[in-house]
């Protein structure tokens, strides 16, 4: 058996994709899901249509492939993360919708912890915001609003899970509740230090501990999917949340070494070793994997709107059709004229962790045209990706020697011409783009054996094209001085209006 099954459930689309033993994509599946949003602020999916996405693109790949689940030697799974589902033991129904990583609506509750002087604390334990981007106060919030949730939850009823969790349940007929250990570092539940569930998180959000999936690890056999499900029984070997995973298959695997995804928000993960870091810039401190002899924290910058502000282009002002096309209207003018957009849609994450933040638009004259705007917004991703890059730099990490880069708007050239040019670094895109399902299928090919060693892994990475920066340092430091001008007047924004 030389072919790894890895299952990538993302905030837009399910996919699944085989791969060889030599690490090449034998067949690939996808399927894109309704996104909810129920309230301003609000994002929501259907569990249920998480799993059956999921579970079709896992049959359609294999069937392109033309593989039996019989000739596979491990499933990979990899996931959005924090998104949150609470679901009945007995039946495996969920509750309620999952909430989604973006969702805000638990705002409020993670404020009155702030004013209550939590931060600090929750931070030194877990690495993380007390932000709602987490899943501990979705997870409380589903407890008080679904109708006999709390009393089933402390009578050992309903379990919790990631995105992963739910999946894991099912896959393996409900015969597996378990998470791996960066998952859970995303929840605001789990101790770094004690790399356990920890009793006074568990307190402080109100959650039994009687709804928590067992910790396994990232890499190594945790259990078998049941046969009705996929046609056999095999073993599952891999469990990442899929920035992890993107990072894993981005062969980051030496401390200093980072990965830019640029999806629906884009995630900086820096690879910092065998020890978390405790960032002192606000940048989240992480699990990246453990297992199969080998263990990596990481250092994260989470950014809620990347490729999102293109969609917004196409969506909302409709100034694009097809979100490729931003590529060309940006590249029709030589620079923005002035035109700076923040793009706090959502408030802003790292490294400011506003949620009163709202988006701007800064230096508009009656010169400013659709381009002008269309290429703020592709600099705009670019210069949040330098602040996390500055964040990273003051917190001790070493200098940047080339950031890996993947994800949807990777694939804009320009793009990543100007975020070399703003970084000063050079930007690298590798051949493979699918590195999510490919970190996954690697985690769960070295689980069974397939493959021995990172070393085989990390050769096998290749670049398809090198950005290098070419913008002169003086020009750099004036957009850069702009753009946290910009930032500061953005801050704070709706906080007069009592909006979370
Ligand atoms: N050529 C492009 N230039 C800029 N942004 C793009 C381009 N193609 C796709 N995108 C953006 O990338 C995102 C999709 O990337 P993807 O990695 O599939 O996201 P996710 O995994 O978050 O669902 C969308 O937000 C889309 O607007
Ligand atoms: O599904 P993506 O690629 O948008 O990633 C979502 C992140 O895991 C959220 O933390």
């Amino acid at each position: 058996m030389r072919h790894v099954l890895a299952l990538d459930q993302g905030t837009t689309s399910s996919r699944a994709m085989v791969f060889d033993a030599e690490g090449r994509v034998c067949a690939c599946a996808q399927r894109e899901f309704a996104q909810h949003y129920p309230r301003p602020g609000w994002v929501e999916h259907d569990a249920q249509e998480i799993l059956d996405t999921q579970l079709a693109c896992a049959r359609e790949a294999l069937a392109a492939a033309g593989l039996p689940a019989a000739a596979v030697a491990a499933i990979g799974v990899t996931n959005q993360r924090e998104t949150t589902v609470l679901w009945e033991r007995a039946s495996g129904r969920a509750l309620a919708p999952a909430i989604v990583w973006q969702d805000r609506r638990t705002a409020a509750h993670c404020e009155r912890l702030r004013a209550d002087g939590c931060a600090d604390w929750v931070r030194a334990r877990t690495g993380l915001e007390l932000d709602p981007y987490f899943s501990a106060t979705k997870l409380a919030w589903l407890l008080d609003h679904v109708p006999g949730a709390r009393a089933r939850a402390e009578a050992g009823e309903l379990a919790f899970g990631t995105v992963d969790s739910w999946l894991l349940w099912h896959l393996s007929g409900g015969r597996l509740h378990v998470t791996d250990h960066g998952n859970a570092s995303r929840t605001l539940l789990y101790s770094l230090a004690d790399g356990n569930w920890d009793d006074a998180l568990c307190e402080l959000f109100g959650i039994p501990r009687a709804l928590l999936p067992r910790l396994v690890d990232s890499i190594g056999v945790c259990g078998e999917s049941a046969a009705e499900v996929l046609g056999a029984a095999v073993p599952i070997a891999g469990i990442g949340g899929d920035q992890q995973a993107a990072t894993f298959g981005q062969a980051c695997f030496a401390p200093g070494m980072a990965k830019n995804t640029y999806g629906t928000g884009c995630f900086l993960l820096m690879n910092t070793g065998a020890q978390a870091v405790a960032s002192h810039n606000r940048l989240l401190s992480t699990v990246g994997w453990r297992g199969g002899g080998l263990s990596a924290y990481a250092l994260e910058g989470s950014i809620f709107m990347g490729g999102a502000v293109v969609q917004w282009l196409r969506d909302g002002l409709g100034i694009i059709r097809h979100a490729a096309e931003v590529e060309a209207l940006a590249a029709s003018v030589p620079d923005s004229a002035g035109v700076v957009m923040v793009p706090a849609f959502t408030g802003l994450g790292a490294p400011w962790w506003d949620s009163h933040a709202r988006g701007a638009l800064f230096g508009l004259t009656r010169g400013s045209a659709a381009g002008h705007i269309a290429r703020a917004a592709l600099e705009a991703i670019a210069l949040q990706t330098v602040d996390l890059v500055a964040a990273m730099k003051a917190d001790g990490a070493a200098p940047l020697r080339e950031l890996r880069v993947d994800g949807g708007a990777a694939a804009n050239d320009l793009l990543m011409q100007i975020q070399a040019d703003l970084l000063g670094v050079p930007v690298v895109r590798p051949q493979m783009l699918e590195t999510t399902a490919l970190g996954a299928a690697m985690m769960a090919g070295l689980g069974v054996g397939l493959w021995s060693s990172t070393a085989e892994l990390a050769a096998r990475w290749q670049a398809a094209r090198r950005f290098e920066p070419a913008l002169p340092d003086g020009r750099r430091d004036a957009l850069l001085a702009r753009w946290r001008r910009a930032i500061e007047r953005s801050r704070g924004w709706a906080a007069d209006e009592g909006e979370a």
